[in-house]
């Protein structure tokens, strides 16, 4: 496609006038709002507002005047409606490696006579060492970590749980979430999902296919800032049943109350744990506000969009310097984000970062380029490519490649 016909396909996108709703570097073509999202401008205004109307003129009455004590379930009902579940099984707190101790720990307490835990080897790291952390505590538990074509013959009737992350981070292979929840269930066991590439950026359906415990970032796709809250979701029907074990305050049934025995809360606060960060969650609340009036099937309409004409685009660059397309064509397989295999990886990216062009690199030798479509035209994407381009052309990665590498990639 050319630059003018992508130019057309912006003015006629019904997402494009959310763009605007972003503060945006100058110049910079971002994507790695996979990592962490961009800047909404609200969230600027709510800043000031919190700190100095609120903390500034309030002080503690705000805790009631201003609603901080309830900001986790606002906010957890406002990431609700992007999940498919329904407000009061999601709740924002803590960080997902946390989120994910807890659900994990409360679901093999509901398999008590299974030992299995199954997940991906490739699965985000932080959820591999919870799993292991969990293990070591409890004692007598297999982890059963596994390639993931060999994930269905890993489930058998000893398994407690399945754990995976809904698109892998590195390929952004995106699971096939009903079918393996339905094939986990089958043999007895419960799931956990996290969707940490995958909230925000594309249509989850908890309820549709019946997924019993969810985790999940608020700082990437959500936009909510960096180490925004995360959130957790509990299947209803599991509610009553599932026992916290990080027994704070804030999961009791009355706080206020202040007595010495822990009864935990009667819903889904049972799984908070101490005061809640006000400003971290009033930004976050903020950045979901830009989701109000949006479908995410749209959004998943122009991510798929955004992320075939990448590909395109990218397939004459693919056969002259080597690059190996790691994503799944396939749309219902592909997250929103579009990865390549490179041996001098990491070099070409920090080169073109270095041309204004953001995306990221995961060891061993993935280039990573995440799509945003709130805050991305067609045109940024046509950019991009010729921006690499000339990077390979000018050698101008091979100054990159004897830097030392950046302590955060
Ligand atoms: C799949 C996945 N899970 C969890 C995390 C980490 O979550 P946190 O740092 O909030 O614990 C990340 C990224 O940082 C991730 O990509
Ligand atoms: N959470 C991050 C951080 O604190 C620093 C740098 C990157 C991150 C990330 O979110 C990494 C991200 N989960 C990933 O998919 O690689």
């Amino acid at each position: 496609m050319t630059l003018a016909e992508l130019q057309a396909l912006d003015r006629t996108d019904p997402l494009a006038p959310k763009r605007a709703e972003f503060l945006l570097p100058e110049g910079v073509i971002y994507l790695d709002g996979n990592s962490l999202g961009a800047l909404p401008k609200r969230v600027v205004a709510r800043m000031e507002q919190v700190v100095q109307a609120e903390w500034g003129q309030s002080l503690i009455k705000s805790w009631n005047l201003h609603g901080w004590i309830d900001l986790p379930q606002r906010v957890g009902a406002r990431i609700a409606r992007l999940i498919g579940a329904e407000p009061d099984e999601v709740i924002a707190a803590d960080s997902t490696s946390v989120n994910l101790f807890k659900v994990l720990l409360a679901a093999l307490e509901l398999r008590p006579g299974r030992r299995v835990i199954v997940s991906d080897i490739d699965n985000f790291p932080t959820d591999l060492y919870i799993a292991q952390g969990i293990a070591e505590l409890r004692g007598g538990y297999e982890l059963r970590f596994v390639k993931k074509d060999q994930l269905e013959e890993a489930l058998d009737e000893q398994t407690a749980v399945l754990m995976l992350t809904e698109v892998d981070y590195r390929t952004g292979y995106l699971y096939d979430m009903a079918r393996l929840t339905r094939l986990a269930q089958q043999k007895g066991a419960l799931t956990i999902w996290d969707l940490a590439h995958s909230a925000g950026a594309l249509p989850v359906q908890l309820n549709r296919h019946g997924v019993d415990f969810a985790v999940g970032c608020g700082y990437k796709y959500l936009n909510g800032g960096p180490g925004a809250p995360a959130f957790l979701f509990v299947a209803r029907r599991h509610q009553e049943a599932t026992r916290p074990f990080l027994t704070g305050w804030m999961g009791h049934q009355a706080p206020f109350a202040f007595v010495p025995e822990y009864l935990p809360a009667l819903d889904i606060r049972r799984l908070t744990v101490g005061t809640p960060g006000v400003l971290s969650m009033s930004a976050l609340e903020a950045a979901l506000e830009v989701f109000e009036g949006v479908e995410m099937e749209q959004v998943r309409q122009k991510s798929l969009q955004l992320t075939d004409l990448f590909i395109e685009l990218m397939e004459p660059l693919a056969a002259r310097y080597g690059f190996q397309l790691a994503t799944p064509r396939e749309h219902h397989r592909r997250g929103s984000q579009v990865a390549y295999r490179h041996p001098e990886g990491y070099a070409i990216m920090q080169a073109l970062i270095s041309q204004g062009v953001v995306g990221d690199f995961r060891a061993p030798d993935i280039l990573r380029f995440g799509f945003t479509p709130l805050y991305l035209r067609y045109e940024d994407v046509y950019h991009a490519v010729q921006r690499l381009e000339q990077v390979m052309q000018s050698g101008l990665w091979q100054e990159a490649r004897f830097q030392e590498r950046a302590k955060v990639t």
